[in-house]
């Protein structure tokens, strides 16, 4: 994968430490404390070894050496765990906005985006930022002040050893700078390439069902083991990288000491200089090297760190659904057109058309792809040529120059057949999606004219795959209506014939639905999604084909429910089986993104070919 055309910069980080000021403060007062007590060391050696030499008293340069060197052990270790929980505070703040900025996208991000890939962002992707401050910034900093601090030292001792060291190091920071620009480049496809691997897992692991009863797990350890090949030889590129950083360092340092040994000898033997500024000198030089590596592997850490900034700005660049509904827990109060909120709407869809996004390259660069994007993907049976001439015709609209009227209070249903556009309508009233034309409007006003938020608290959604969150059943059903209490989630239940669900176990409304719902049938879901739609209130509700999954006894008593609850709500329902329908209000037949036919179930016997037709096949009328 390449790496996009925007590339995170330093300035970019430091807006990640607004909020952490005081305690950066901090930690550079300790930090400067803790490098001036080891600039402080080889003086108190110089004087001890000088003092020693010249038969004068040396006691208190002992006492001196032992409070400074554990001063700065003190100091180090206080540097250390401050800059480690600043860390953690600025990752938790970037983990934060990372999820809520996530949760704000529209679902045609998800569409082009896997979700391993996302989820690789908030993991892996934080946890290389926070080097950026653990073993980066701050190390950067104290190193260049022990630097500098030590050639100041190192030229008042003597200007000849320094010149000698001065060379081998301008040599080897020259060779490290050449190499830090590749390594940045490299870290960026090792980033990409273990959100690819996490992307291939979570595929794996979220259909493990459908790969062991297709015999497929081999196959699918392949396709993973592809992308796991492609994440170490990227690994490998980068470590070659960061293996030649080392070796370039110690010759270049090494050769130094061994020069500064030679000619500080030949000087010390010729009474040039003197033994104690000689040590001092060597111990300086082991304090130029010491933040020269640090440095250098901070300077590594921070590409790596900015190559992660890339990948999570890259989301963070996002568009939101709409900036004022970011905060997604204040749903329920968003305000609504006074009055309308509590009672059913008319919807009116005039000339809508809509085309699903084509995938592009942009996306595919950031973890786009096929068969997990999260949002209006199917359950129902399609066959296969149908599947895949729907695919081919991913760039046809869907929906095309679509219109009818649903008055407040009624029942409509949405027939047709497969692929025909009909969860699109009800993906397009939720706002899921904008149309590409025409206008959709709720009691007269335009639903761009609307928050998403305040429209959506009107309506109440029964999915086709019926998704259950993991957690409990009270998880699930107050997902809503977070203020229900037990009573009101076990009448809901038992509407829905969800009763002895409750009762499986002791754990009663806590019990466990496991990963994804996997402990319910199929039934089970479809009815759990109906009992939170229920309890949730609101006065539009669009189901998708609600009844595909459950018995023909539970299906009677969803039936009689739906017909309670619509009592005082408009209900948009999508239905393959006609007879779940027939009785409705209007029925509208969409048959490839338009509408064929509008009416009651027996005018369209009547006067639609299609709806006899399908009747017809589903023995509803003899033809
Ligand atoms: N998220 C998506 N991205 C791209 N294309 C999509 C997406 N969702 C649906 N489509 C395509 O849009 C068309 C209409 O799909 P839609 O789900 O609205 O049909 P439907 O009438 O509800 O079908 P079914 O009865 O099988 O559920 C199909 O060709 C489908 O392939």
């Amino acid at each position: 994968m390449q790496p996009t055309a925007q590339r995170a910069t330093l300035r970019e980080f430091f807006p990640y430490l607004r909020g952490h000021v005081r305690i950066l403060v901090v930690v550079a007062v300790v930090s400067l404390i803790s490098t001036g007590l080891s600039i402080a060391q080889p003086l108190m050696v110089q004087q001890l070894v000088n003092s020693v030499s010249a038969s004068e008293p040396a006691t208190i340069f002992i006492w001196l050496l032992v409070a400074i060197t554990l001063g700065g052990a003190v100091f180090g270790a206080a540097q250390s765990y401050l800059l480690q929980r600043t860390a953690e505070s600025v990752v938790l703040g970037v983990r934060r906005s990372l999820v809520g900025r996530l949760l704000a996208l529209p679902i045609k991000e998800f569409d082009r985006r896997r979700v391993g890939d996302l989820i690789s962002r908030v993991g892996s992707d934080t946890t290389l930022m926070r080097s950026v401050i653990t073993s980066g910034l701050f190390e950067i900093v104290s190193s260049i002040l022990m630097f500098f601090a030590a050639v100041v030292l190192m030229v008042l001792i003597d200007p000849l050893l320094f010149g000698i060291t001065l060379s081998a190091v301008v040599v080897g920071a020259g060779g490290v700078l050449f190499l830090a620009r590749l390594i940045r480049r490299r870290s960026r496809d090792v980033q990409d390439a273990v959100g690819s691997m996490t992307a291939a897992v979570e595929r794996g692991l979220s259909g493990i069902r459908t790969i062991k009863a297709s015999v497929a797990e081999e196959r699918e350890a392949a396709v993973i083991d592809v992308e796991a090949t492609k994440a170490f030889r990227a690994g490998i590129a980068m470590a070659r990288l960061q293996a030649a950083v080392q070796p370039i360092m110690s010759i270049c340092i090494q050769g130094a000491f061994i020069v500064v040994l030679a000619v500080g000898g030949i000087r010390v033997a010729a009474g040039e200089l003197l033994l104690g500024d000689l040590i001092a000198f060597i111990l300086y030089l082991f304090l130029l090297v010491m933040p020269i590596g640090s440095a250098m592997s901070a300077f590594v850490q921070i590409q790596s760190g900015l190559a992660a900034l890339d990948r999570i700005q890259e989301i963070a660049r996002l568009e939101p659904e709409r900036a004022d509904e970011a905060g997604l827990v204040q749903r329920s109060a968003e305000p609504m057109p006074a009055g309308t909120a509590a009672r059913p709407g008319t919807i009116e869809l005039r000339d809508v058309s809509f085309s699903y996004a084509p995938v592009d390259d942009d996306a595919a660069a950031t973890g786009q792809g096929g068969a997990t994007a999260v949002g209006a993907r199917r359950s129902t049976p399609v066959s296969p040529e149908g599947a895949l001439a729907a695919l081919d015709d991913i760039d046809q609209p869907v929906l095309d120059g679509v219109s009818f009227s649903v008055p407040a209070g009624s029942r409509t249903a949405l027939v047709g057949p497969s692929g025909a556009g009909k969860s699109t309508v009800l993906a397009l009233l939720e706002r899921f999606y904008e149309p590409t034309g025409g206008t959709i409007r709720l009691d007269g006003v335009a639903l761009p004219d609307l928050p998403r938020s305040a429209l959506r608290s009107r309506i109440g959604l029964v999915e086709q795959e019926a998704p259950v969150l993991s957690g409990t059943l009270a998880d699930n059903l107050r997902l809503a209506a977070p203020e229900a209490t037990d009573d009101q989630l076990r009448r809901v239940l038992a509407a829905v014939g969800l009763d002895a669900l409750g009762d499986r176990s002791d754990d009663g409304l806590d019990l466990n639905l496991g990963e994804d719902g996997i402990r319910l049938s199929g039934g089970q879901r479809q009815r759990l999604a109906w009992a939170r739609t229920i309890l949730a209130d609101r006065p539009l509700l669009l189901m998708d084909e609600p009844t595909s999954a459950v018995d023909s006894r539970t299906e009677q008593l969803l039936q009689r429910t739906l017909g309670e609850a619509s009592r005082d709500r408009t209900v948009v329902v999508v239905a393959h089986r006609l007879s779940t329908v027939a009785d409705f209000d209007q029925i509208v037949v969409l048959d490839q993104g338009r509408v064929a036919a509008v009416g009651t179930h027996e005018e369209l016997l009547d006067s639609s070919e299609l709806y006899r037709d399908m009747a017809s096949r589903q023995r509803l009328v003899t033809v």
